[in-house]
């Protein structure tokens, strides 16, 4: 593939920048190729991408100039649109030093026409957004729309009617090199592209950026699967699972606009730490309307002020509790007695008993929320009513029905055989007495297990409850018993090992109509309940039929340091491969003993020693570490951040507690005492697989620092 950079070096390979650029000039350029700058290959694309910024300032400045007074009727109406408007200005601000376009395509026909003897192929930019010119032609195409997806897929094996593929080298905001595949060209040899290449090599600052210009075809198909269907991704770390999410929301948005921006979208991830890592990438390929959570977040019905044991909570997370709280809810539901008497003028109606018992026993045989089954109570026996008046000759309409349905006497029968539920307070109360859990876990639950559920301290009411996270999801689940949960029309959940069936089960009822992408790697799960499969994960979430896809082309971990913390796989994921890296640079890899007494120094130094390269420093530390260390710093005089601050060129380096670094990268790693990073975990299992997170963090090199002895599978051969 031949790289040209005719005026600035790029990261090509003498032989490769030599050649074909200066004899494949734009398609669109017609005369014959020039060499200077202006009129070369490279000025001609600098022409377009100046005419494309041009065109993008001329269709913001359409949009600002808009006046909406007298297109809009009322002042609800004038604010929705002006709303609108806001939007679409700021979806069209041209980000400094984002390049417009990243890629072109020549096609051999025009698009969708059948192959015709000597007809003219069309050549389109690539680019983050569409855009036009005054006469509405296109000068860049939005990465999604389907003439864009042969950039991402087309090969040698099946050109997809494509007969150049060029790809854009920017430095800054200038457009400086371009690197070109004729895919139809059986001479030209099948060589990898330098631009890609220096792209996932580039020193990482700052949040989570896009990689819109360089997704794989592998991550491709995923990204544009279709709406409909739910895609579950297992991938080994720095495979790109969070970036391919993210695209596909973006996907899935532009395909789907309309339905979607009706029924919402939702990125959930583990910790505010990683979302702030991760919450530019969206509004920088114009999507600025996802919200992203995480799953506590969205069971934020009470004010969490408490923990529990892991064993406490792996209880509390566990499917069964599913069907405890079904029983909770409908505990209250009983067979009326007793007849209902309507008294209206001077008739009176009576329901009897046995009729009633059958409407009741017909509500609670379906399957509909307890809520909207009490709902719907008032007016069966109203029609049970009615069909008695009609009986004797009246003619009763809709009104009487609805009088008879909020008569006292009615009311009061509801009220009788199925009372009102708060979810909170029947959680608390299966939290705090013995006797009504007992009566609900019959048969799902053994005693001990019951124990393990009780509060210690059982809560007085609402106010004084001190709720824990899996408290918390146990509300979400009650109060959707009661009251279906809307649902969204599609859900990214990241980093989804972690979660508990439970967990699975809130956020499944947020996508039980929409769609879903689950991403995950099952040796990255550290919580105790984390999943053992995604078949089992699936199944929880309401989505059994998903397709799973692996991806295993690593783009963040070198290979040295990738190497190093596989031997950790065998303990922690049998089944799973190791990730391989498609960095070409192998990567540092220090490990380093250290006295006790010397550890704190040595990571300081190591700091130091670090933030003489360029990119972003991680010093990860076992949780209970993080102070001392923070100490060391200070005393040292190197400024660092916390996990979610922003990165800049003037602060590099984050100290990272080892639960928080789940999802984020930082090109040098510094790891303190592996030993103390599995021991803060309840179990060595979790310990290890919270150390083969850590480890993996690294995008160009890793330093350890240890003064216990490294846990056996790091410390054996290699
Ligand atoms: N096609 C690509 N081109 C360039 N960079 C890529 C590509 N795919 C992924 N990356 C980069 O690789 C890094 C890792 O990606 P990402 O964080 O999405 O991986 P992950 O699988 O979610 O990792 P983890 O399991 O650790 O959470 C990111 O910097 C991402 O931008």
């Amino acid at each position: 593939m031949p790289s040209h950079a005719p005026d600035q070096p790029v990261p090509t390979t003498p032989a490769a920048s030599s050649a074909a650029g200066a004899t494949d000039a734009p398609a669109d350029a017609g005369d014959a190729p020039g060499a200077t700058d202006a009129t070369g290959p490279l000025g001609r694309e600098r022409a377009h991408l100046a005419a494309s910024r041009a065109a993008l300032r001329a269709m913001r400045q359409d949009v600002e100039a808009l006046d909406i007074s007298d297109v809009t009727g009322n002042w609800v109406n004038a604010k929705i649109l002006a709303g609108e408007i806001e939007v679409r200005i700021k979806a069209l601000a041209d980000l400094a030093g984002t390049p417009l376009f990243f890629g072109r395509l020549d096609y051999l026909h025009a698009p969708g026409v059948v192959a015709a003897e000597g007809a003219g192929g069309e050549s389109f930019y690539i680019g983050r957004r569409h855009v036009h010119d005054a006469g509405g032609d296109p000068m860049v195409i939005d990465w999604r729309a389907p003439v864009s997806q042969p950039f991402y897929r087309a090969s040698r094996v099946e050109p997809m009617d494509v007969r150049l593929r060029r790809r854009f080298g920017y430095t800054g905001g200038d457009l400086t090199a371009y690197e070109d595949e004729h895919l139809t060209d059986p001479a030209e040899a099948d060589r990898s592209s330098k631009l890609l290449q220096s792209e996932i090599e580039r020193p990482r600052v700052g949040p989570m950026r896009d990689i819109v210009a360089t997704i794989q075809p592998e991550q491709d198909e995923i990204v544009r699967a279709g709406v409909g269907g739910t895609v579950c991704v297992q991938g080994a770390p720095g495979t790109g699972k969070t970036a391919v999410g993210l695209h596909r929301v973006a996907y899935l948005l532009y395909a789907h606009r309309e339905r979607l921006a009706r029924t919402g979208t939702l990125v959930i991830g583990p910790n505010a730490s990683f979302l702030q890592y991760i919450e530019q990438v969206l509004p920088a390929l114009g999507e600025l309307q996802v919200k992203q959570a995480t799953v506590d977040d969205l069971v934020a019905h009470v004010p969490v002020r408490g923990t529990d044991t892991a064993a406490t909570a792996r209880l509390k997370g566990d499917a069964r509790m599913a069907e405890v709280l079904r029983r909770a809810v409908r505990s209250g539901i009983s067979m009326p007695t007793e007849p209902v008497v309507v008294v209206r003028g001077s008739r009176r109606w009576r329901v009897p008993a046995y009729e009633l018992e059958e409407i009741v026993r017909e509500m609670a045989d379906r399957d509909i929320r307890y809520g909207a089954a009490r709902e719907a109570l008032p007016q069966r026996i109203a029609h049970a009513v009615l069909v008695q008046m009609e009986r004797s000759g009246e003619a009763p309409d809709d009104r009487v029905q609805d009088a008879v349905a909020r008569n006292a006497a009615v009311k009061a029968a509801v009220k009788a055989c199925w009372p009102p539920v708060d979810p909170a307070k029947t959680v608390l109360r299966l939290l705090s007495d013995p006797e009504f859990l007992a009566s609900c876990a019959d048969g799902l639950l053994s005693e001990q297990e019951q124990q393990v559920l009780l509060w210690a301290k059982p809560a007085r009411g609402l106010a004084s409850a001190k709720w824990s996270a899996a408290d918390a999801v146990l509300v979400d689940e009650a109060n959707d018993l009661v009251q279906r949960t809307g649902s969204l029309g599609h859900v990214v959940l990241d980093e989804a090992q972690d979660l508990s069936p439970m967990q699975y089960r809130a956020v499944g009822r947020r996508c039980s109509t929409g769609s879903a992408t689950i991403l995950g790697d099952l040796a990255q799960g550290t919580t105790p309940w984390a999943t053992g499969s995604w078949a089992e994960a699936l199944s929880h979430l309401g989505k059994p039929d998903a397709r799973v896809e692996e991806l295993t082309r690593g783009f963040r971990v070198p290979r040295e340091v990738i190497a190093y913390a596989s031997r950790l796989l065998p303990s922690i994921a049998p089944g799973l491969a190791p990730a391989t890296s498609v960095r070409e640079s192998p990567g540092a890899l220090y490990v380093r003993p250290t006295a006790e007494d010397a550890l704190d120094a040595a990571v300081v130094a190591a700091c130091r020693e670090s933030l003489g390269h360029e990119g972003s420093i991680g010093l990860i530390a076992a949780d209970p570490r993080v102070p001392a260390l923070a100490a060391a710093l200070d005393a040292a005089g190197l400024p660092y951040l916390s996990p979610g601050e922003e990165t800049s060129a003037a602060a590099r380096l984050t100290l990272v507690p080892a639960s928080l670094a789940k999802g984020l990268e930082y090109d040098y790693v510094v790891m303190d005492d592996p030993a103390a990073i599995v021991a803060a975990e309840p179990d060595e299992r979790t310990g290890l697989r919270r150390l083969y997170v850590c480890l993996t963090r690294a995008v160009s090199g890793l330093t350890v620092l240890h003064c216990a002895p490294l846990p056996a599978a790091l410390a054996a051969a290699g």
